[in-house]
């Protein structure tokens, strides 16, 4: 199991990642898509990818709004499997034209 990422490790790694933010456990953010088969396109290009790495996000729908939370269950905490999933959400959003 992937181990917990101390304090000091989230901060410095959110500094790679803007538009996301930690909120307890978990980091987030919210995706601001063009319409809404964007928003999808995201939705799906992320799932694909998150299916290969057997790590999940926690995703929000409405209409083009997203709102994204990831953290590691199994871990009760956040992990750098976290932390790579963001940055595929992160260039997800950006292959549609959306800088978080
Ligand atoms: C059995 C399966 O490997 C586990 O449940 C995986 C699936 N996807 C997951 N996704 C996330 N975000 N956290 C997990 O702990 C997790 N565990």
């Amino acid at each position: 199991m992937a181990r917990l990422l101390n304090d000091e490790e989230i901060t410095r790694q959110l500094q790679q990642l803007p538009g996301w933010s930690r909120s307890e456990d978990a980091i987030v953010a919210t995706i601001e898509a063009p319409d809404f088969p964007a928003a999808i396109r995201i939705v799906t290009a992320v799932a694909d990818q998150a299916e290969s790495m057997n790590h999940h996000p926690d995703i929000d729908i409405r209409w083009r709004t997203t709102h994204w939370l990831l953290t590691t269950h199994d871990a009760g905490g956040l992990t750098q499997l976290d932390i790579e999933l963001a940055h595929v959400i992160s260039d997800a959003a950006r292959r549609e034209g959306v800088q978080l």
